[in-house]
């Protein structure tokens, strides 16, 4: 009942859908110039939308790296530019990029994304200090884990869909829960939240204070990942074929689940 009546005090608008590609430029403006002629302004723009990666360097096509980078960086870097002129005029808004903790630390396998996620860290770092004079607040969130399609909508080496809820993903947190800490993160006017539980969090120390430790750290996830489980021999003719392992499976399941033992893949 209480909060019925702030409701009806507090002014809102009607909801309002623009749907647009952020890979596509020219529909970004498009969109920013609809919702502005529509709202007149923006009080919040939240840079959620993005998409995540699983595999090697060696085996990814460049066209998925500018992928991944064009959504997760450039669609939400030329929004927000979009809409930046009209917060400035008005002397108020608020800008977040959902980020992640990979915009902080690097973890094997998702180059794509940790690069695009890092950028986008950067990116708003930046416009947090030269916007402060106009009185606009910027936001980085980083979260770990989330319970979302995240890794099945994830992109692979050869473009592809990866298509497997991951175990890490299915255990993350309940996006709903990351939403109201999003919220309670605007209504303080954080400049910079990270949403993850104790290892990832305290990976973001590491790779500062320890960086050798770290790196090592890394390399041994990433020797673990691709590590092997079962062993085929298949005849005629005579071959060793080996089953990827479980945990590099989940890690990039577009991976042959069969694949040839000598010489093993790096
Ligand atoms: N889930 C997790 O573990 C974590 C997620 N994050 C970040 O959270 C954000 C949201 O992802 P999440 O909800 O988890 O993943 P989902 O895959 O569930 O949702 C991604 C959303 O992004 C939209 N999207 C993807 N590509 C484009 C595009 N080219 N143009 C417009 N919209 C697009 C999708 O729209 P549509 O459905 O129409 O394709 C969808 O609404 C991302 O930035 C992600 O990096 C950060 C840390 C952890
Ligand atoms: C002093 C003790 C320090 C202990 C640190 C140990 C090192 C732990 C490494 C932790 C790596 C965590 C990786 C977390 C990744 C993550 O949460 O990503 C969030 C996402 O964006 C999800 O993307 P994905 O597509 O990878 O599912």
């Amino acid at each position: 009942m209480r909060l019925a009546s702030v409701l009806a005090q507090v002014q809102t608008h009607k909801p309002y859908t623009v749907t647009f590609d952020l890979t596509d430029p020219g529909a970004i403006v498009g969109a920013a110039a609809e919702i502005l002629q529509c709202f007149g302004y923006v009080d919040v723009l939240i840079n959620n939308a993005g998409i995540s990666y699983r595999g090697t360097i060696v085996d990814t096509s460049l066209d998925v790296d500018r992928r991944v980078m064009e959504t997760n960086y450039f669609g939400p870097v030329a929004l927000t530019k979009a809409l930046l002129p009209s917060m400035i005029r008005r002397r108020q808004g608020h800008v977040v990029a959902i980020s992640s903790i990979q915009g902080k630390i690097s973890v094997p396998f998702r180059s794509a994304y940790a690069a695009s996620k890092h950028a986008t860290q950067a990116f708003f770092d930046c416009l947090r200090a030269e916007v402060e004079r106009h009185d606009i607040e910027v936001t980085v969130v980083s979260p770990g884990y989330i319970q979302t399609s995240l890794s099945l909508n994830a992109v692979t080496a050869d473009g592809s869909k990866y298509g497997v809820m991951d175990e890490t993903t299915a255990q993350g947190r309940s996006p709903s829960q990351v939403a109201r800490d999003v919220l309670a993160a605007v209504g303080k006017k954080k400049k910079d939240v990270v949403l993850a539980d104790v290892a990832p969090s305290l990976a973001v120390y590491l790779r500062t204070l320890a960086p050798r430790l770290f790196f090592s750290l890394m390399a041994s996830r990433a020797r673990k990942e691709r590590k092997p489980k079962r062993c085929y021999v298949l005849e005629p003719p005579i071959r060793t074929w080996l089953v990827s392992g479980d945990s590099f499976c989940s890690a990039a399941p577009r991976w042959p689940q069969l694949v040839r033992l000598q010489p093993p893949h790096p």
